[in-house]
């Protein structure tokens, strides 16, 4: 019995795990028989049979160690037998549930091993000796067998081998095997004497896995087969297993695809474990075989591979994430994981990325917009900014503005004291500007105060500074005022009649001895400061009244200028209006103009706001006009809704009712002509005779 058991006793490379891993290849590479790895105190550690590696041809070079061992059987499944045991039938059943039965002699070395169709084999040849044992053997065990002989006929089989065919024993003892099973396997087992595992074979009568062993005699010549054949239903349960393994795993890959684009896993040394298709495809630069088993660090050296966050997270050993350029400039965020096991050593890196070429391709795109909108806005500004601030442009054509603007040309070459009067809105601010533009001045500061709208103290702090610490609520660093601000410039003081008194005091002393002495210093700092003070108040009767300082008034009365109300040279309303409305056209990109009407209605109108208010009301047509053209009938709708108020004769004062009369006649007549343009027509329409009209027009003219 043992004799036949152990007849074809194989020899075992044993191996130990520590030698060097290349070593270790080159070691198993030269045999395809099976080995016994050792752990460092030669202890048994683990089986592997090659054979189960499936893979018909190995590249070592290819093979990592870790594949190997995956395919290792534990030792704790091998049968352990002694050269001389008597194998009664249990030991008989537990030898064939082991795939390999390790055989020792009397001093416990192994020295050799038996696989479970070698222990078959060797029992069909005693098949009359050992008849009831097999009876037995075969009967019992779940597994169908069928032995064949040297002419592939079916010598033997047992009860559940047909049960599994569906077939029974008188139809299929004798028969070829290779009718019933694979015929190319059958062929291949005795022309190389290999095993062929796992063949799944379904036909109308039959679903089973079927694994094909080698009969060989001692000086290894095949001289039948073993046909090992298992119920499919097991088979396919695992199968169905492994398929839904497959399935999750294919799930997991689109559900990982979705969340990220490309995904990959590696080792702690940096072997590629699995990747996503994509990843292939865009950082891949070889060919789109295989990845799995290659050493990303090592293909990132050579270039094969976009370079990874791979090394960074395998030498921090914490989460990284970087934005990394694929190919074709692919911009792909990629999030490096490190994972641990239960001793918080770093097993894997999983590397996911997310192109985000179009999330970076809309950020730039919305930076530029946004740049550009910053530029828009602030040329629209600019341009608004420009359009808002007063033109200095003077706009006239009547002959008194004619006068002031030739004045404005002397003045302008000296840095005398002006004072501008005249009423509100009449241009006195303009008529400064329009010094300072024309002086050589013109290129230092021109700065405005109100003087009417400011509090006192602040007022005085403004004008003329203060040093720090000077009084409660002062700034720390002090300030300086607009005396010094203005040096060299121009200042312009408006509504200087509501100058309180005891700034008028200190504002002579600077116009005397130009220096300002801060709030606070005992300090006089020298001031070139050319001042243009304006007032629509009567500052001579102001001063007779005692409420402006006659010192003062003398000291600025140098250059005197006096701006004539607007209804004083209503010749320039349609100048002006036109003006007006031809800037808000170019502002809106507009082209409204005036129907002859309605510049004579504006022209009739005595504007007590003068130019103001004439930029105000045409503001207002302009918004309100429902076509290009303003007519008359918008600007009586406007005038007679109280916004302005129609033009009545006014009287300032109470004067002689002779001179009275004189001056509304000179403005009748000065209106019917600029209106009509003939004696004839004014006579009509002021009820008077032609030749009253032509006199006094030409009396009119010779006083002017
Ligand atoms: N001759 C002119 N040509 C063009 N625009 C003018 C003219 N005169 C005045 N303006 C405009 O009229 C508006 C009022 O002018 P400005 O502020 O100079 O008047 P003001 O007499 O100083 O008024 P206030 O006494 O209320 O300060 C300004 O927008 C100014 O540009």
């Amino acid at each position: 019995m043992n004799q036949t058991i152990f007849n074809k006793l194989r020899p075992i490379f044993a191996v130990s795990t520590n030698i060097e891993e290349e070593a270790l290849l080159k070691k198993i590479a030269t045999h395809q028989d099976p080995y016994l790895f050792l752990t460092e105190n030669n202890r048994l550690r683990a089986y592997v049979d090659l054979k189960n590696l499936k893979t018909e041809k190995i590249d070592y070079s290819n093979l990592h160690i870790n594949q190997i061992f995956s395919n290792a059987i534990s030792i704790d499944k091998l049968g352990t037998f002694k050269l001389n045991q008597t194998l009664s039938l249990p030991f008989i059943f537990q030898a064939l549930g082991q795939p390999i039965v390790l055989v020792k002699n009397e001093q416990n070395d192994i020295t050799g091993y038996v696989r479970r169709e070698d222990m078959l084999a060797g029992m069909f040849r005693e098949e009359t000796k050992n008849i009831n044992i097999l009876r037995v053997l075969l009967a019992s065990i779940p597994m169908g067998l069928f032995v064949i002989d040297h002419e592939y006929k079916i010598v033997n089989c047992n009860e559940s081998g047909l049960k599994m065919i569906r077939s029974e024993a008188d139809e299929v003892m004798g028969k070829d095997a290779r009718i019933i099973f694979h015929k190319e396997q059958v062929n291949e087992v005795f022309a190389t004497g290999k095993t062929i595992l796992n063949q799944i074979r379904i036909t109308d009568e039959m679903g089973v896995l079927v694994d094909y062993s080698p009969i060989e005699t001692s000086n290894g010549n095949v001289e039948g087969a073993i046909i090992i054949v298992q119920d499919l239903p097991m088979v396919e349960e695992m199968a169905m297993e492994i398929e839904a393994v497959k399935n999750l795993n294919s799930d997991m890959n689109a559900i990982l695809s979705t969340i990220y684009d490309e995904l990959v896993v590696v080792d702690h040394t940096g072997n590629i474990l699995r990747h996503s298709e994509n990843y292939i495809r865009d950082f891949w630069k070889g060919e789109l075989n295989e990845l799995v088993g290659k050493n990303i660090l090592d293909l990132e050296k050579k270039g094969d591979i976009s370079p990874s966050i791979t090394k960074l997270v395998l030498e921090k050993k914490e989460k990284v994430s970087r934005v990394q350029e694929g190919k074709h400039g692919k911009k792909v965020l990629a999030v490096g994981n490190p994972i641990f096991n239960e001793k918080g050593e770093l097993q894997r890196v999983v590397i996911a990325s997310r192109d985000i070429t179009e999330n970076t391709k809309l950020k730039t795109e919305l930076k530029q917009t946004r740049e550009i909108t910053k530029r828009y806005k602030q040329e629209l500004t600019r341009l608004k900014t420009m359009t808002a601030e007063p033109s200095h442009e003077i706009i006239y054509c009547s002959a008194k503005m004619q006068q002031i603007v030739n004045q404005v040309e002397k003045i302008a070459k000296f840095s005398s004291t002006v004072l501008v009067q005249g009423e509100s809105g009449v241009g006195k601010e303009m008529i400064a500007r329009a010094i300072h533009q024309k002086s050589n001045r013109s290129n230092k500061p021109f700065l405005t105060i109100n003087c009417g709208s400011i509090p006192e103290n602040l007022l005085e702090s403004e004008l003329f500074g203060y040093t720090k610490g000077s009084f409660t609520g002062a700034d720390m660093k002090g300030k300086q005022g607009y005396f010094e601000q203005a040096h060299e410039g121009i200042l312009f003081l408006d509504e200087i009649g509501d100058m309180p008194m005891s700034l008028q005091v200190k504002l002579l002393r600077v116009l005397q001895e130009s220096e300002v002495v801060p709030i606070g210093s005992v300090t006089a700092i020298p001031v070139d400061v050319q001042i243009i003070a304006a007032t629509n108040k009567d500052l001579k009767g102001m001063v007779e009244k005692g409420t402006f300082r006659e010192d003062l008034y003398y000291r600025i009365h140098v250059i005197p200028i006096r701006v004539p109300p607007l209804n004083e040279r209503s010749e320039d309303i349609p100048l002006l209006a036109y003006h007006t409305l031809q800037k808000l056209n170019q502002r809106y990109d507009k082209n409204y103009h005036f129907s002859p009407d309605a510049l004579n209605l504006l022209e009739n109108y005595s504007w007590p706001g003068n130019i103001r208010e004439l930029q105000n009301l045409i503001e207002r047509l302009f918004v309100t006009a429902d076509e290009d053209v303003i007519t008359a009938a918008l600007v009586d709708q406007f005038m007679s809704n109280g916004i302005v108020k129609k033009a009545k004769p006014m009287v300032n004062g109470i004067m002689p009712l002779q001179k009275a009369k004189e001056e509304v006649e000179e403005q009748l007549i000065l209106l019917a002509m600029k209106k009509f343009g003939t004696t004839t027509k004014a006579a009509e329409a002021l009820n008077i005779s032609q030749s009253a009209v032509s006199r006094k027009y030409q009396k009119i003219l010779q006083n002017e």
